[in-house]
């Protein structure tokens, strides 16, 4: 495990943010950290990266515990948090070439650091903007650069907090794609936070869903939306009248509805429980108990 997380806690004066969080993360995997505002996403992501001390529990990260990692441990993380504000008068590659520098004494065959400028640039799409000052960027152009400075020393483990905040949708969709390309040809295993369930859905191996201190769900779409009973939704109408039901078992639903109805059955809908509706019924849920 590149990760593991053990009955984690985190107390803010007489409040517990993190009561007992536990999950662990496989080399090359990406983990997607799911929560209302507030859950403690940035406070968990904090404690694994090093920055914030743990009140209790077990953690590890590339085999260290972060409270007590050294700056070899640190090159092998990649971390980006919310922007990046220094720097305004620097030009893109500049800063980039400046920053990777400080890798090079960590460089292995297998993790050749820093990762080269030129490719690297290319790689988040920022090649165009090279030679542009940073103060000149556009959000989501500058919202790329945050991303190269968090992998410019190929980091083994990258924590990536809310990175796609102000992308375009095209944006978005190549950021994804570098995600995936990461984890599948570099093995850096990746944890991040997002509001955004189409994101989640589609870049995470799993998903953690962190509510009321806790982790209270975790898995793939498929297997969170399998938790939640009464899961599709069934829309039909007979005799111009509107029907809709929800089931656990689509299928026979539909077939008894045949059965009932035959030719007089129209406008047929059979509607899964999206990613969003899940959650939702999960967060809900905890908020009651
Ligand atoms: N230094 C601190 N001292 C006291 N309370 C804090 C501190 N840092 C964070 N908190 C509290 O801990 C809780 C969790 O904060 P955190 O930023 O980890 O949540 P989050 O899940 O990342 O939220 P969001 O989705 O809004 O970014 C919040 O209630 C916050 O007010």
């Amino acid at each position: 495990m590149v990760m593991t997380v053990d009955g984690l806690r985190m107390r803010y004066g007489d409040t517990d943010v993190l009561s007992d969080v536990s999950f662990a993360a496989r080399p090359g995997e990406v983990l997607a950290l799911l929560g209302p505002n507030g859950a403690g996403k940035s406070t968990t992501i904090e404690i694994l990266e090093g920055f914030r001390l743990r009140s209790a529990g077990d953690v590890e990260v590339l085999g260290v515990d972060p409270a007590a990692g050294d700056e070899h441990w640190r090159s092998r993380l990649g971390i980006v948090l919310q922007s990046w504000r220094d720097h305004g008068n620097w030009r893109v590659r500049e800063l980039l070439h400046h920053l990777g520098r400080y890798y090079a004494p960590y460089s292995t065959s297998a993790a050749p650091r820093p990762w080269p400028t030129d490719e690297l640039l290319d790689a988040v799409g920022l090649t165009p903007f090279a030679g542009q000052k940073i103060k000149t960027l556009s959000g989501g152009q500058r919202r790329r650069l945050d991303v190269a400075i968090g992998i410019v020393g190929r980091p083994d483990v990258l924590f990536l907090d809310e990175p796609t905040v102000g992308f375009d949708p095209e944006a978005r969709s190549e950021f994804h794609e570098l995600v995936r390309r990461l984890a599948a040809e570099q093995d850096t295993t990746i944890l991040l936070t997002t509001h955004d369930l189409n994101e989640a859905d589609k870049l995470a191996d799993r998903i953690l869903v962190l509510a009321g201190g806790r982790i209270i769900a975790a898995g793939t779409t498929a297997e969170l939306t399998t938790l939640i009973a009464g899961q599709d939704e069934v829309r039909w109408s007979v005799d111009g009248r509107p029907f809709r039901e929800s089931t656990t078992d689509s299928t026979r639903f539909v077939r008894d509805l045949f059965g009932t109805y035959g030719d007089r059955l129209r406008e047929l809908e059979v509607r899964r429980a999206s990613l969003e509706d899940t959650y939702l019924t999960l967060v809900r849920g905890q908020e009651t108990t």
